[in-house]
């Protein structure tokens, strides 16, 4: 529940910090758009004054070529004019004035009054004449060129192309598109005017080349068009997201609840049943202790991996009734372990069952027990499970009442995963178990071995005694005894066993080990040919 409500407020803020991102990026987007719809424009409005220059060009050529003649501005050079005008369809017509004063032009039944007040504006620097003025059906756009030969050639453009151009622009998006040519501003609602208009929303603009400029303004809904498109889609693949996870998560809860209700049904049911592991004294090799490690056999005859169950059932506190389980076991599987007496039975616990009141009971119950047949008990605490310092008074408390009882407390692991040396000194522990994490590397690493040497001379130290776990060959086992451990655990002298294995086979082998120097594995083996006796194996 906790981690399901944790996982809803990580959502919840990621959500949040995307979603301001989004609103950001929008903004950002919204000005991008602007500025690149009036780049565009700007693009198409200077390609159109490219032709009518290039127009303009061809027609000062044709004047120069036509100039020896008398009279220049004949009618066979005004029809040529007015071809080239018609070839483009936004020109309405071309001028060519020498200085100030018209000399030819391709403009239908102009006046010379009409070109000269259109000449007159000029050069006050409008360059958009109304209809009337030209005599036209439409307004016009006047270009001027001048020429270093004292020729200048003016181009009538047709300002309604213009205004149809601003006019494509979707008006969803735009409220307002604005081309201004000189000091003339010709909008995308058609409407021209000698200033700019209020630009009241977010804008932008790019200027053509020639002394051009294109406003764009964004229409009102343009952010939350960009807002819908980006903002509203990442929600929905977030929520998307968001259900799935939940989904996975609830399945792997109600997962890991059918696991807890299987384990308990196990309990409940005395599947789990304790193994029994050797340990021994070095160099001697006499047996000193027996370690005890649930089991919970599977009908087809494999095992739940302990470190899955046990785990789960920390988590779900089943560990209480699993450890009485376990307890209540060994106690009647004592008679058949046929310890010597001294020998220390060792049970794994995590240290916070131990503030239960009942459970510790049931631990002294046990612990007198073991003492009634000479055994020594120990607990064998998990580092892990030590999380805070302001338990440290608790929990040693607690210890110092299993000492009362004559319970010895190791430390379980140490070196391994969540090793902290702090522990050594905030707890008393009448024995450390060194993880046989590190025995892997001895005669292979060098930089393994002086890390094992470190984690022993820290014991050594402390004057910890040590149980050095996971020994597998030959080896490892000779160089803990060169290094002077006091005690060793593993594969090597003899895995977790069954009861009726300890009875019939290694409980036999490991009683009888003392002095031996070869595997236990082969003792079994001669013990399974030769039931009257335990050889020491040579
Ligand atoms: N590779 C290798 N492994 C070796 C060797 N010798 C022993 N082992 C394994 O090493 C583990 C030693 O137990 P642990 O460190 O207390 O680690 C235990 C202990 O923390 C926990 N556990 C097991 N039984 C109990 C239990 O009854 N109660 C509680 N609270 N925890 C338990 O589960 C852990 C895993 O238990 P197991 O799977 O039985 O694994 C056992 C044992 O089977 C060896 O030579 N090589």
């Amino acid at each position: 529940m906790k981690r399901r409500l944790l996982l809803i407020l990580a959502a919840v803020g990621a959500i949040a910090a995307t979603n301001a991102g989004l609103f950001l990026f929008a903004q950002r987007s919204v000005q991008h758009e602007l500025d690149s719809t009036a780049a565009t424009l700007a693009k198409r409005v200077a390609s159109v004054q490219g032709r009518a220059r290039a127009l303009a060009d061809d027609a000062h050529r044709r004047w120069l070529a036509q100039q020896p003649q008398t009279n220049p501005c004949d009618d066979a050079f005004t029809a040529s004019l007015r071809h080239l005008a018609d070839s483009v369809p936004y020109v309405k017509g071309i001028s060519l004035l020498q200085g100030a004063t018209l000399a030819c032009t391709s403009l239908p039944d102009v006046a010379q009054e009409q070109v000269d007040r259109m000449l007159g504006r000029l050069l006050v620097g409008d360059n958009y004449l109304p209809a009337s003025a030209l005599n036209f059906n439409s307004p016009g756009l006047v270009q001027y060129y001048p020429y270093a030969d004292g020729f200048n050639v003016l181009s009538v453009l047709q300002a309604e192309y213009f205004l149809d151009l601003l006019g494509t622009q979707d008006p969803a998006r735009y409220r307002q598109v604005v081309l201004r040519v000189k000091s003339t501003y010709l909008r995308s609602d058609r409407q021209v005017g000698p200033h700019l208009p209020v630009l009241a929303h977010e804008w932008g603009s790019a200027a053509v080349p020639g002394g051009a400029q294109v406003y764009v303004e964004a229409s009102g809904t343009l952010w939350w068009q960009y807002v819908r498109d980006s903002v509203v889609t990442w929600n929905l693949i977030a929520a998307g997201v968001l259900w799935m996870l939940l989904g996975l998560c609830r399945r792997l809860t109600s997962n890991e609840r059918a696991f807890d209700r299987v384990l308990r049904k196990a309990v409940a049911g005395r599947v789990i049943v304790p193994y029994y592991q050797p340990l021994f004294d070095l160099p001697g090799q006499g047996l000193s202790g027996v370690e005890i490690l649930a089991r919970w056999p599977l009908p087809d005859g494999r095992f739940v991996p302990p470190d899955v169950f046990i785990a789960r059932a920390e988590k779900s506190g089943v560990i209480g009734d699993l450890t009485r389980l376990l307890i209540g076991r060994v106690i009647d599987d004592l008679p058949a372990l046929r310890l010597p007496p001294g020998t220390r039975l060792a049970l794994n616990l995590p240290p916070e069952l131990l503030a239960d009141e009942a459970l510790f009971a049931y631990i002294e119950h046990w612990g007198h027990t073991l003492q009634a047949h000479r055994l020594q008990p120990v607990i064998e605490v998990t580092e892990r499970s030590f999380v805070t310092i302001a338990q440290t008074d608790k929990i040693n408390d607690v210890f110092g009442r299993l000492r009362d009882h004559g319970i010895e407390v190791a430390l379980d692991d140490f070196g391994a995963e969540y090793s902290s040396l702090g522990y050594l000194h905030r707890f008393r522990f009448d024995y450390v178990k060194i993880d046989g994490l590190f025995l892997d590397g001895i005669g292979k690493r060098r930089e393994v071995e002086r890390v094992l040497d470190g984690v022993l001379n820290i014991a050594s130290s402390l004057e910890l005694k040590v149980v050095v776990e996971k020994v597998e060959t030959p080896v490892q086992l000779a160089y803990l005894n060169d290094r002077k451990v006091g005690a060793a655990q593993g594969y090597y002298f003899g895995r977790p066993v069954s009861i009726d294995v300890w009875r019939t086979e290694a409980g036999g082998c490991a009683r009888h080990r003392g002095g031996c120097d070869h595997s236990v594995a082969e003792c079994e083996q001669e013990r399974a040919i030769n039931e009257a006796s335990f050889p020491c194996p040579r």
